[in-house]
């Protein structure tokens, strides 16, 4: 039988060779791929899976703008397609942009979709079972600790002073190095830099000093960056290839295996070495960064290996490495392209920083901004986010299948596949971000309240999302925003003419060509003149505006008001200075006034002399003020200011007692003065002695002009404050009766007038008691005038009429070409 078969197949051979040729084979296949790329077409949305070869040649053809391909198939293919790599490569699955899957692969079915072993194989070697290459129980137990010591108030701290000390004693230093030499640089190896020795200082503790002055190659960034571009190349060949490259240290393999030694040794030298310190001192407190906290808590409770150490320092090297350095980069870009968002953005701020003359570095404008400070930069975060949205910086992310599973829009996927969603496509869908998902506006972020929102995590997965969400979000946002602040506060960053600025096809979106700038000092300066205002400029400047940044009238607009203050005032000012004009000079005033409390009550006392500087304008004015029936207040400053703010916080106070038929208490009047006045940031000249008694008892406070205070048992204020304090120190005792309280007060005033020529005068005294006040005006006379002319001083003559024609006013209006400065 099988000698039949057998022959039976030896003669259909026979036939074929005498009457088929290679033509008819060739035809034969050439049939066979066409029906298959037909049956392709029809059943797959995706781009051209080519027998053997996969979707390989397409993405060889859209190597250099991959990105901008898969999201036009990702839009053709209504969100999601199936791809598949060459032949035994195991490279197959979905790519999708749909924000339904992803809520379910990474949180409704989160435990469907790890990262898997197919990424995990690849990064191994450099990241062992650190937090960005686990799974399950040890990915678990990893961010448990990680999340416990990076939302420590302890870290937060230690992170921020990170910050700040890299960004102003070397970030700042170089750039003012390369504003000099006048030469561009790229600004996206700077930031490379800049991170690396950040995340390195806050998560390991050690400084690896890539931001030096010279700019120096640090081995282990550069073989950490290495180890991290061989490592993907991993993920561009099939397993047989890959693991014998590595097995017999061949080709690309070879250099990461020297890459990885170099690396390894630097982080297993750091964990040694805080080992030995935790051992020699038994502590590690002195130090804050996330190694030593880590070491040290979980040291105590159970032994854990050094590897365990490595591992997470390394991840999280790579973790903060790069992304905020490639966000800032792209955010730079951006704003250059951009002039009216950066305009806001330097509105913004300046107007942070403007209450901020106290922390100014002396040699330049750099300013230390403070975590309150940089929370309140809400449009730079609308930026920044927005910014994150077009070029987030990991623009796709891979999970692998662990069993056949159906996705939310219906696509099967099976075991062992892998599901790629792209980020990068996901801010260019209109059915996901709208109609003008394609502009870069932060305006999307901020409500009409002016308050940043946040968007829902599975639309924008730029921090990826649901349980691994990045631990890192809240410290890339600070160091994002301590960044651009502090370089925007001092130079308007320039990008060099026909620089080309296009993504690389990474796993992180890095610019292929880096970030050409050059950097011009004081863009603030600059912005101080072309600040406008939509709701005081005129038509025609705003117009000029528009055209000056090449805006819609319309776009600015719809700009929400940015509340606060106006500063046009001091816009004003400057620009009537710079036309020549003189500012009056300030008048130095001086005044003593002080408060004591003694065993029934409050006294509160005052000079009445009033100065404007070297003249004494007023012998006999009143500094004691009303502020309710039991609460009165001393005021020193500007006596106009003391006046108004006394008034201003009476009146509230009496609206208040209409409102509770209640007494007022001291402590709102102290917390009404303090308020009003930190929100004038000094400019109210108004330095007060507040006492009263109310139901809790007697209190006497102290506010200065910029809103802070002191509660004391006796307070002195004014340029006499010293002179009435030593009287004060020397003579106070607690349980004075009123007229010992009385009489010190006197002295201590007295010791103001004669010691200090802004005071002078008579002496006011006020007391307070329990359901009582007596205000003791002119109490006593220490300086009673000596001399009067007994004739009295007449005037030669009576006020003269010297015309009786009334001219009426005519009113002029000047319109002035071209405009002023202060339109602009
Ligand atoms: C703009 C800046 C950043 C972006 C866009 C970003 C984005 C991401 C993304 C997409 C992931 C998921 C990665 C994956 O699973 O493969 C992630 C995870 C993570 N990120 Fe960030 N990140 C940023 C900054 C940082 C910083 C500065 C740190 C550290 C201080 C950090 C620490 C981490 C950690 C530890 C994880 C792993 C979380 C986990 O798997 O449970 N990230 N980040």
């Amino acid at each position: 039988m099988a000698t039949k078969t057998g022959k039976l197949m030896l003669s259909a051979i026979d036939w074929l060779c005498a009457n088929i040729c290679f033509w008819d084979i060739a035809s034969a296949l050439l049939g066979l791929l066409i029906f298959s790329c037909i049956h392709q077409k029809l059943t797959n949305k995706g781009p051209m899976m080519w027998p053997v070869l996969g979707n390989l040649p397409a993405l060889i053809l859209h190597i250099n703008d991959m990105y901008s391909w898969v999201t036009e198939v990702l839009i053709e293919a209504g969100k999601t397609f199936h791809y598949r790599g060459v032949w035994m490569g195991r490279a197959y699955g979905v790519f999708t942009a749909d924000p339904s899957n992803i809520e379910y692969i990474m949180k409704t079915n989160f435990k469907n979709f790890p990262k898997g072993s197919y990424f995990r194989e690849r990064f191994h070697d450099l990241l062992g079972d650190g937090i960005l290459n686990a799974d399950g129980e040890t990915w678990k137990e990893e961010r448990r600790m990680a999340k416990v010591q990076m939302h420590s108030s302890r870290f937060l701290e230690y992170s921020i002073k990170t910050m700040q000390d890299l960004v102003h004693h070397k970030l700042l230093k170089l750039t003012e190095k390369l504003v000099k030499s006048g030469d561009s640089f790229d600004l996206q190896e700077l930031l490379l830099r800049f991170t690396f020795d950040n995340i390195c200082t806050a998560a390991l503790g050690v400084d690896p000093g890539c931001l030096s002055l010279d700019l120096p190659e640090v081995p282990f960034s550069k073989a950490f960056e290495e180890a991290t571009e061989l490592s993907l190349c991993r993920f561009l060949m099939p397993p047989f290839v890959w693991k014998p490259l590595k097995f017999f240290g061949l080709g690309y393999e070879k250099r990461l295996k020297k890459a990885l030694e170099i690396v390894h040794d630097f982080a297993d030298k750091t964990v040694a070495d805080r080992r030995k310190k935790l051992n020699s001192f038994g502590t590690l407190n002195d130090q804050s960064d996330l190694l030593s906290r880590l070491m040290e808590t979980e040291y105590t409770n159970r032994h854990i290996p050094d590897k365990f150490f490595r591992d997470f320092c390394l991840s999280f090297s790579l973790a903060g490495r790069d992304t905020t350095s490639v966000a800032l980069s792209w955010f730079f870009w951006l704003l250059y392209k951009n002039p009216e968002v950066e305009t806001r953005v330097l509105r913004e701020i300046n107007e942070i920083s403007s209450g901020h003359q106290r922390t100014k570095n002396q040699n330049n404008q750099a300013v230390l901004f403070t975590v309150e400070e940089l929370k309140k930069m809400v449009y730079l975060q609308a930026a920044l986010s927005e910014s994150l949205r077009l070029y987030p910086s990991v623009p796709i992310e891979m999970k692998e299948v662990l069993e056949d599973d159906v996705l939310p829009d219906g696509n099967i996927v099976r075991k062992g596949a892998r599901v790629l969603y792209c980020i990068f496509s996901m801010a260019r869908i209109e059915s996901i971000w709208g109609k003008d998902c394609l502009e870069f506006k932060p305006e999307r972020w901020i409500n009409k309240d002016g308050e940043f929102v946040s968007e829902n995590q599975f639309k924008y997965p730029v921090f990826n999302a649901g349980p691994r969400l990045c631990i890192g979000k809240k410290f890339a946002y600070m160091q994002m925003k301590m960044v651009a602040a502090s370089i925007l506060m001092k130079y308007s960053v320039k990008v060099v003419e026909g620089h080309d600025v296009v993504p690389k096809v990474t796993t992180t979106l890095y610019m292929k060509n880096g970030l050409m700038v050059t950097l011009k000092p004081s863009s603030l300066r600059e912005i101080h003149h072309t600040d406008f205002s939509p709701i005081v400029a005129s038509s025609s400047s705003l117009v000029r505006f528009c055209v000056k940044f090449k805006m819609s009238k319309a776009a600015v607009l719809e700009l929400p008001p940015s509340g606060g203050f106006s500063f046009d005032l001091c816009r004003r000012n400057d620009m009537l200075s710079k036309k020549g004009h003189k500012s009056p000079s300030y008048f130095k005033t001086g005044t003593t006034i002080v408060g004591l409390i003694f065993q029934d009550g409050v006294i509160l006392g005052a000079d009445t002399r009033a100065t404007a500087g070297p003249i004494v304008c007023d012998k006999n004015c009143e500094k004691i003020h009303y502020m309710a029936p039991n609460i009165y207040c001393c005021g020193a400053g500007t006596a106009a200011d003391t006046e108004s703010v006394t008034d201003m916080v009476s009146s509230q106070l009496q609206l208040h007692r209409y409102h509770t038929s209640r007494e007022s208490r001291v402590v709102t009047a102290l917390t009404l003065l303090k308020s009003h006045l930190f929100k004038y940031q000094g400019h109210v000249q108004a330095a007060l002695v507040l006492g009263g008694v109310d139901a809790t008892g007697p209190h006497l406070h102290t506010i200065y002009p910029h809103g802070s205070t002191d509660t004391l048992p006796f307070a002195t204020m004014g340029s006499g404050s010293l002179a009435a304090m030593a009287v004060f120190e020397s003579k106070y005792r607690e349980g004075l009766t009123k007229d010992e309280g009385i009489n010190l007060v006197c002295e201590a005033i007295c010791s103001g007038i004669f010691n200090d020529l802004g005071s002078g005068s008579n002496v006011d005294v006020c007391v307070i008691t329990k359901g009582h006040k007596e205000y003791l005006r002119n109490h006593q006379l220490p300086n009673p005038r000596t001399y009067v002319s007994s004739k009295g001083y007449p005037f030669p003559k009576k006020t003269e009429v010297l015309l009786t024609k009334i001219t009426p006013l005519k009113e002029q209006v000047e319109v002035i070409e071209g405009g002023d400065a202060m339109e602009e």
